[in-house]
């Protein structure tokens, strides 16, 4: 899951500031690498870096990206690996000039996009499937981009989110799909797009409209249009932006996560009900949904583990190691909360099972009586192919085990998931995409030895 970010205000010249601030508030949807890309109307400069917002840009680079338009890129890798090569945004040379690119969401026919740019003659330079799209798009320019887009995205099957900035304007366009969420904007004279509207917040800017599954918006210096250039394939916005990864200060589809996480406190307490005497969270993001459930269940809530504010998220590392280390590191519980207590722990999600499976075991350690673990999604059960990191099925703790072997592997004394009826009820969209929980992958998938041949890198995550 990676953030985008684009800025165009005719009177300023300092929009990569706003865009730093931005980035530094999407920084939960990418934490390998960032960029800033900005122009003056003539031409375009790009400041990439690994690691995080905070530690990528001194303010001397920040007023050399002068400009009243700017792009930023914070990045989770999905296709190739965390490095600079494949930090964003990207650069491309076009026949009107020169782009930046920037993309949230995964590729699915990478295979066939990666013979058409080498049967262009192009030998590219990154493993990312972003740089594929970037070239056909680059070197199959014909009059502008928006017929160019609607040509050339058409062989995009996948999640893809993209925001370009060219010398003097921004085109953002949203997968068929609609996948990954972004919205758009307005900032004084001008307009911004974003991954989330709690980008909006950090700099003043005002929500005007998501952007609508295969629409393209083109933002100038005299306003902005909006076109349908692909026709839509339904509204499989990702339930996982729902459960985990946009920030409960976003508004997705009109609905504020904090309120559709509690939704599934809620109504998970009326499915699995349990008789205890403590709720406990697992920060953060398991939080509001955890209120939830204690509400409905009329059971105090309690902050038990207490999260380091310097650590950030564990799913997004890119490594089992660093995902391990990262959950002691991370959070640390007050023992005596829960010392001869019936406990239940409220988390939004058992992916891997890193977390929970460290957390049951920081609670034992404090002695309680029993602990009921309660997962406010379904059970996780297949990869996802569509920017979120998990990719074989054998990581995935739902697909070996069932719920009573899960239950044991934990050590708890039960166990119980949202059902996908009610996840789809709190999320509020008709056919939202649930596909890692079971249900029907919205697009074509390839097959296992066709992902091993054609993964961009050595032990490709794809
Ligand atoms: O089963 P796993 O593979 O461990 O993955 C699931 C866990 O990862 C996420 O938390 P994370 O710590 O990444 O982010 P958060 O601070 O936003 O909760 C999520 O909220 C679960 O706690
Ligand atoms: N998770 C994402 O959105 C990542 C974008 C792109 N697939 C990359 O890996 O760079
Ligand atoms: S498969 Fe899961 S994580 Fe991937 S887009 Fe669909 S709901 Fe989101
Ligand atoms: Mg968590």
């Amino acid at each position: 899951m990676c953030g985008i970010f684009g800025i165009l205000c005719p009177s300023r010249k300092d929009v990569a500031k706003h865009t730093y601030f931005a980035l530094y508030s999407l920084q939960h949807r990418g934490q390998e690498s960032c960029g800033i890309a900005a122009t003056d109307g003539t031409s375009l400069m790009i400041q990439r870096s690994m690691g995080l917002v905070s530690s990528a840009f001194s303010e001397r680079e920040l007023q050399e990206l002068y400009g009243y338009a700017a792009l930023g890129h914070v990045r989770y890798s999905t296709t190739g690996r965390p490095s600079i090569e494949n930090a964003q945004p990207l650069k491309m040379r076009y026949k009107g000039g020169t782009f930046a690119l920037a993309h949230n969401g995964n590729i699915v026919n990478i295979k066939e996009l990666r013979e058409q740019v080498y049967s262009l003659g192009i030998s590219p330079y990154t493993s990312s499937d972003t740089e594929l799209m970037g070239h056909l798009i680059a070197r199959n320019f014909q009059d502008d981009f928006k017929t160019t887009l609607a040509n050339v995205c058409k062989g995009f099957i996948g999640a893809y989110s993209l925001v370009f900035l060219t010398e003097e304007e921004i085109y953002a366009v949203r997968d068929p799909w609609g996948f990954r969420p972004l919205c758009m904007g307005s900032y004084e004279d001008g307009f911004v797009v974003s991954s989330e509207t709690c980008a909006f917040d950090i700099i003043g800017a005002k929500f005007i409209r998501e952007i609508s599954p295969g629409e393209m918006v083109r933002i100038h210096r005299n306003g902005y249009e909006v076109d349908q250039i692909l026709e839509p394939q339904g509204n499989f916005l990702c339930s996982f932006e729902y459960i985990y990864f946009a920030r409960p200060d976003s508004v997705v589809m009109g609905k504020r996560l904090y309120e559709v996480r509690k939704r599934f406190g809620e109504l998970l307490a009326e499915e699995s009900p349990v008789d205890a005497d403590i709720v406990v969270s697992v920060p953060d993001s398991g939080t509001p949904a955890a209120i939830g459930f204690a509400q409905r269940c009329k059971i105090p809530f309690n902050e038990v583990f207490i999260k380091n504010r310097y650590v950030g998220r564990t799913f997004i590392q890119p490594t089992k190691e660093l995902r391990e280390r990262g959950v002691r590191l991370k959070l640390n519980p007050i023992s005596e909360l829960v010392r001869g207590k019936r406990v239940v722990v409220v988390d939004d999600s058992i992916v891997r099972g890193t977390t929970s499976k460290e957390i049951v075991k920081m609670l034992w350690e404090c002695e309680p009586k029993e602990i009921h673990f309660r997962v406010s999604s379904p059970m996780v059960s297949h990869p996802c192919f569509y920017g979120i990191d998990t990719a074989s099925r054998g990581e995935l703790l739902a697909s070996k085990m069932d719920i009573e072997q899960i239950r044991e592997f934990l050590g708890v004394n039960s166990l119980a998931y949202l059902s996908r009826k009610s996840t789809i009820e709190a999320i509020g969209i008709e056919y939202p995409c649930l596909a890692c929980f079971g249900a029907d992958y919205p697009t074509y998938i390839p097959s296992e030895e066709v992902r091993e041949k054609y993964a961009l890198e050595k032990n490709e995550k794809w």
